[in-house]
């Protein structure tokens, strides 16, 4: 199993916000997770990048039991997260952005920053060489030395999606990704995560556009209240009478 729950549940005082949860993220695939509001989406996702720790139950990475894990152990053994909204710097440049995103997740301590040592400066270097990279990746090369402030919505998620790769993840977790963009512009972000998938990146999101999860999503899952109540490809999620009651409430085209 690449990435697997087993009997996930997170209290918070008397809230059971994820309850009982298995599930298996398929290894280079588009996973979704799908729900109404306060579902446990978010609290799924933060279970598993270290945020939260479970009440009881498990997630494994490749067979090893990551459940206890700091989220700072848990992004070096591959997992990398987006939040609902990333906090970028309005004021610096899309370059910039990345640099300074990669090099809070890189090595160098506290002494090798003040006293510029010699690793300081190589991985200084590698991450100016590798925030090029992923900035041309998600198709940003021509705005790289735009001020954050001045470039589009779409463009900012772009940039999120470069910090997020940046660290050479085996697996993404995007909260709402194309949250607060037009249908075009999700449309594009949709080609870039599915190009994502299709090199063997390991795609897990949360969305609420049910139209884009249909179309791009391998593998489902529906959380209610805390609990899996359906999991499976689009066509199988689309005709449960559960989820349609539950959640889509009869409108599966919304
Ligand atoms: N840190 C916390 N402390 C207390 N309660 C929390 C905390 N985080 C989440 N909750 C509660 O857990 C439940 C699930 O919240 P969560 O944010 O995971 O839902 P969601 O499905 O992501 O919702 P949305 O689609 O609105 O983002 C909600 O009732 C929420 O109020």
């Amino acid at each position: 199993m690449f990435l697997e729950t087993s009997n996930l549940t997170k209290k918070f005082g008397g809230l059971t916000a994820i309850n009982g949860v298995d599930f298996s993220v398929d290894k280079g695939k588009i996973n979704a997770i799908i729900g109404p509001n306060g579902a446990g989406k978010s609290t799924y996702f933060n279970l598993i990048t270290g945020v939260h720790h479970p009440s009881s139950g498990k997630v494994f990475f490749k067979g090893r039991d990551i459940s206890t894990f700091p989220a700072n152990k848990i992004a070096k053994q591959g997992l990398s997260r987006t939040f609902q909204t990333t906090n970028l710097f309005e004021k610096a440049t899309v370059f910039e952005n990345v640099v300074v995103g990669h090099r809070l997740r890189t090595k160098s301590n506290l002494f090798d920053a003040v006293f510029r040592t010699k690793r300081e400066k190589e991985e200084g270097e590698k991450c100016k060489e590798k925030a090029l990279k992923v900035l041309e990746y998600v198709g940003l090369s021509e705005i790289t030395d735009m001020v954050v402030a001045n470039i589009s919505q779409e463009e900012k998620k772009r940039v999120a999606f470069a910090l997020t790769l940046a660290t050479d993840p085996e697996i993404v977790f995007l909260d709402e990704p194309t949250a607060g963009i037009n249908p075009d512009e999700t449309e594009k972000l949709s080609i870039l995560i599915e190009k994502m998938a299709h090199e063997g990146i390991t795609v897990c999101l949360i969305e609420h556009k049910m139209r884009m999860i249909m179309n791009m999503a391998d593998k489902i899952m529906v959380l209610d209240y805390g609990e899996k109540i359906a999991e499976g490809t689009p066509e199988k999620i689309k005709s449960n009478d559960e989820v349609i009651e539950a959640y889509l409430g009869g409108d599966a085209s919304a």
